[in-house]
């Protein structure tokens, strides 16, 4: 698996990432400031401050990707999209089509940035990373962090640009924990799973928790009830990989989402949502997992299909 990490300072091209059973690990991320109105930790949100790290392929980076574009934070915070690719030296910079490159840092590669922030870390080199131009550091690396702070620090006066409305906060929370670890982080336990039984614990956890929200949806448009809030955006960048990546990657094949009628309508409801569609990169999201994935699909052979019927 071409999965490196930093390790004091220095770039190694292996990391262990499943347990003796062969489950797959997913260790905390480091960075989590926050910017808030009143800046008690030095970052308050200020046009042209930020900068997002992002890939199109990923569905925590494009958890941020969709807040800023429902915010209309597109001028406000500016945007650098890595390479589908990540090979043994991690995520990188390049000139391919839907890429953009370190405008800020000048960097090639990711693992750069985190250097530049501390230079003997120890961890993984991942994406979305909100980056603070005027202290030159890393504010947060935590999509669900990324995206709440977002909503509250720019516009949230504003209904229609709320997305965690006060009077839904504990539900919105509730829901986010409740799918993370069957859904979004479950499509990745199934994938990186290393024994049979780890990686049907994974699957049985995923296609149970998608039938339960098959039928919550069936009485609602949203996760927490008429209006598209956070929890939704944590559930779509999931969803709309699936059919494309994860059934066949990651061997969650039971069904495809377009089988479930209710959760079908609600990937298209929250696609065709203005501004959302044009976050969504297939080519690059294809392209990441079957050419990054070495131990999974060795060919690194992307797959014509599918033309999924949005
Ligand atoms: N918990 C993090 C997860 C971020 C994450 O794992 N991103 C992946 C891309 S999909 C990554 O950068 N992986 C690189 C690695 O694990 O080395 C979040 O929600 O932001």
């Amino acid at each position: 698996m071409a999965l490196g990490q930093l390790v004091n300072g220095q770039w190694t091209s292996k990391r262990q990432q499943d347990d003796e059973q062969g489950r797959f690990l997913r260790p905390p991320t480091r960075f989590r400031n926050w910017m808030t109105q009143e800046g008690e930790q030095g970052f308050t949100p200020e046009a042209g401050r930020y900068h997002l790290y992002v890939s199109y392929a990923c569905p925590w980076a494009h958890r941020t990707l969709i807040m800023r574009a429902l915010k209309g934070l597109e001028q406000a915070i500016s945007l650098s999209v890595v390479d589908p690719y990540m090979g043994v030296e991690g995520w990188f910079f390049s000139e391919a089509p839907g890429c953009i490159p370190d405008t800020v840092n000048g960097t090639t590669y990711v693992r750069d940035l985190y250097l530049k922030v501390d230079p003997q870390m120890t961890g993984r080199v991942t994406v979305p990373i909100l980056w603070d131009k005027q202290q030159q550091t890393i504010v947060n690396n935590e999509s669900r962090e990324i995206i709440r702070m977002l909503d509250q620090a720019f516009f949230a006066e504003d209904p229609q640009r709320n997305f965690c409305p006060p009077d839904l906060q504990g539900r919105i929370d509730q829901t986010i924990d409740a799918i993370y670890q069957p859904i979004n982080n479950g499509v990745y336990r199934a994938g990186f799973a290393t024994t049979q039984g780890a990686y049907e614990d994974a699957v049985n956890e995923l296609f149970a928790a998608l039938d339960h929200w098959e039928s919550v949806l069936q009485k609602q448009a949203y996760l927490c009830g008429d209006r598209l809030t956070e929890a939704d955006i944590c559930l779509f960048t999931t969803l709309i990989r699936f059919d494309a990546v994860y059934y066949g990657h990651f061997k969650c094949n039971r069904r495809h989402i377009w089988d479930y009628p209710h959760l079908w309508d609600y990937v298209k409801r929250i696609y065709h949502h203005p501004g959302i569609s044009e976050t969504c990169n297939f080519e690059h999201i294809k392209a990441h997992y079957y050419r990054s994935h070495d131990a999974i699909n060795p060919t690194g052979i992307v797959p014509v299909g599918p033309e999924l019927p949005l």
